[in-house]
């Protein structure tokens, strides 16, 4: 079926909808990463966006069981260059088509994704909307206009009731801000014995738990819209190891009285390089983030800066000066992507034994 993209800055995109047939609207980003659609779409930190995939041919290996990185979608669509509904991957069990058409997601293929990733990179990430070709183009980027970014993200895509992941060895709650199921993959090969909270689970319910280590998980939206958990980080800190990814990082930043602001179109692909400064080391990364700490703001607070990223020298990760506590603003989970930081994991368990000491 025929459809267009159309954006709040005017332009307009004609192609071919895929998935389901039903209008979506969102935040247009885009992603330069050649693989690993699959955990994209199942990104929580997706919520409320739609994906430009610059790389032209997607879907070729198909849906299969694993690659999954939430139980539930949370992205609003999907553009892409050319669809490729025949794949060829023995793990394929459907389609991208037929998992869009199953989770009711709207898709639209045939974009020039090369001119529409020049006008996001040249104007920032905008909002958009994929309707059929007869939809008043006027009335759509007036309607986009007047739209507002939800503000609670993080609560559409938290778990509401806690769950546990046993292990034998060190006992870490993980609050849930919209949490790559990778995070828990990577404990649970450390042995640790997880309990997946809530986003909103306060400081005294975890340290009722007694957890020997605090993992605050990636998530959607302005870290700004999270000031409850500010609240929880503030408490914890120096009573047990805290360890942040992305979004975590970024509420850590926060709590400690950093700033956060927007990037103009974030940093979104499996091949950012990430230079941590304390062992001198450089990291090819994954990453999905559009806002990032603000590193003049940092001199006013117990964080040192501690990697940074190489294509735009914006922070990339901190450390508490006297706490216990660290976090990264990329994804050594990757999860789709290169797994070169996943060290940061083992750094995580040898905080918490050195704490237990
Ligand atoms: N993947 C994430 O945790 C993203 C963090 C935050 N929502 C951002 O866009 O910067």
């Amino acid at each position: 079926m025929k459809k267009k993209l159309i954006l709040e800055s005017g332009e307009v995109f004609h192609g071919t909808g895929f998935g389901a047939e039903q209008e979506t609207a969102g935040e247009v980003v885009f992603n330069t990463g050649m693989t690993g659609y699959q955990e994209l779409i199942s990104d929580p930190s997706y919520c409320g966006q739609i994906v430009c995939m610059t790389y032209p041919l997607i879907g070729n290996y198909g849906i299969n069981r694993d690659d999954y990185e939430s139980i539930e979608p949370a992205i609003k669509g999907l553009i892409v260059k050319e669809l490729c509904d025949l794949p060829s991957n023995f793990r394929t069990q459907i389609t991208l088509d037929e998992l869009f058409k199953k989770k009711n997601l709207s898709g639209i293929s045939g974009i020039d994704t090369r001119r529409l990733t020049r006008i996001l990179r040249s104007k920032g990430v905008t909002k958009g909307k994929i309707v059929n070709t007869d939809v008043d183009e006027k009335a759509v980027i007036e309607e986009l206009k007047a739209t507002n970014f939800p503000t609670n993200q993080v609560e559409q895509v938290s778990t509401k009731t806690s769950y546990a992941s046993p292990g034998r060895g060190f006992k870490v709650v993980l609050v849930d801000f919209g949490s790559k199921l990778g995070i828990i993959r990577e404990l649970s090969q450390r042995n640790c014995d997880i309990i997946v909270v809530s986003h909103d689970t306060t400081a005294e319910e975890i340290l009722l738990m007694d957890p020997d280590g605090i993992m605050l998980s990636n998530g959607p939206g302005d870290p700004e819209d999270n000031a409850e958990a500010l609240v929880m980080i503030q408490k914890l800190l120096g009573k047990v190891p805290i360890f942040g990814i992305c979004l975590g990082h970024q509420l850590i930043g926060l709590a400690c009285g950093a700033k956060t602001y927007k990037l103009k179109f974030g940093h979104r692909g499996g091949n950012h390089p990430v230079l941590d400064l304390e062992k001198n080391k450089v990291a090819i990364t994954s990453q999905n983030h559009g806002y990032a700490i603000d590193q003049e703001s940092l001199k006013n607070t117990d964080l040192v800066e501690t990697h940074i990223a190489l294509n735009d020298r914006t922070n990339e990760g901190v450390k508490h000066k006297i706490h216990p506590c660290f976090s990264v603003q990329y994804h050594p989970e990757a999860s789709p992507g290169p797994e070169d930081a996943n060290y940061l994991f083992d750094d995580f368990i040898t905080l918490m034994e050195d704490f237990k000491k």
